[in-house]
């Protein structure tokens, strides 16, 4: 089912405009909303969830409309909020039967079936019976997604779940996301590139309350082929090529020079070295084209 959002606009009591006119549509699968901290993804997702009104706009998920009949959509969704909240001492194979019942699964041997999937799901089947209070940064975002999924959800809208995971609950994370995924509509914010690479198929790229870039990733790092330029130079030079040259992004090497990446149509001198475009220059071409330009 398509997600269909039409001129949102939502301007907070303190004068921020957090959601800017922002139309967009969103087919079924990963689709990735990236973003700096601020851009408006939480808002987004807090309105496409029903949980805060826009000020204007349209939003539709197949043919419900999302904003007048909260409650048709709520019956689709299954939304994993930034945070959670403090979480009962309670296993989580009880915790979940909990919810089950909240969410109107009064039969015991269903509840029991479905609790039972969800936990295989999110690879906690095994630690089913330890209190989820006691749980991992990563295993409470599983067991985010364990709870999200006993309604059997059509829309899914996750807002930044892998902020403060290590490496590998991260990557056991997108995996149980991956697997959800493959047949109804995921909503993914975050501010980690990577993240949409290894995840996505569908991106846009959020900041200011607006849609700065919508593609495949693909898509996007394709378009920039022979627009990347490395080049090494010396650590006290760095002010200077960034006066020179539109300067994306740049590492550290150990013997202290840098490595930078500069966007330009043409080879902008001799000393740079064509580099194959990858998703960070998409997202930092785009927040960059998104700055105010100064007049003197
Ligand atoms: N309830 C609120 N009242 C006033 N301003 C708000 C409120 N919620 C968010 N904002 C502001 O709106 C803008 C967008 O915030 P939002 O949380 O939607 O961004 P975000 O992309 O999710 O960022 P983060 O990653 O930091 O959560 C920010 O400037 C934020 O300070």
């Amino acid at each position: 089912m398509k997600l269909v959002i039409k001129n949102l606009t939502k301007t907070y009591k303190n004068g921020v405009k957090a959601i800017d006119d922002l139309s967009i549509e969103i087919g079924t699968g990963m689709f990735g909303l990236l973003g700096p901290n601020g851009a408006g993804k939480s808002s987004l997702m807090r309105t496409i969830a029903t949980l805060q009104s826009p000020d204007s706009g349209i939003i539709t998920f197949g043919d419900i409309d999302v904003l007048e009949d909260n409650m048709s959509l709520r019956k689709v969704l299954g939304y994993l909020p930034q945070s959670f909240g403090v979480y009962p001492k309670m296993s989580a194979e009880e915790l979940l039967d909990y919810f089950a019942t909240l969410k109107g699964i009064s039969n015991k041997v269903e509840r029991k079936a479905i609790v039972k999937e969800v936990l295989e799901i999110t690879n906690l089947y095994e630690v089913r019976h330890k209190n989820v209070a006691g749980y991992s940064g990563g295993m409470k975002q599983r067991f985010g997604i364990a709870q999200l999924l006993l309604n059997n959800p059509k829309l899914i809208i996750v807002d930044e779940p892998t902020a403060g995971l290590d490496p590998a609950e991260r990557q056991r994370f997108l995996n149980v996301l991956r697997e959800v995924g493959s047949n109804c509509t995921v909503i993914f914010s975050t501010h980690i590139v990577e993240d949409v690479k290894e995840l996505c198929n569908e991106m846009a790229i959020l900041n200011g309350g607006k849609i700065l870039k919508h593609a495949t990733p693909q898509q996007a790092t394709k378009e920039l082929e022979n627009t990347i330029w490395t080049k090494i130079i010396e650590k006290d030079d760095l002010e200077e090529n960034m006066k020179l040259y539109n300067v994306l992004s740049r590492n550290f090497n150990p013997n202290n020079t840098l490595n930078i990446r500069v966007h330009a149509v043409v080879r902008p001198s001799d000393d740079f070295v064509v580099s194959a475009p990858q998703l960070d220059d998409v997202y930092f071409i785009a927040l960059k084209q998104d700055e105010p330009v100064l007049t003197s």
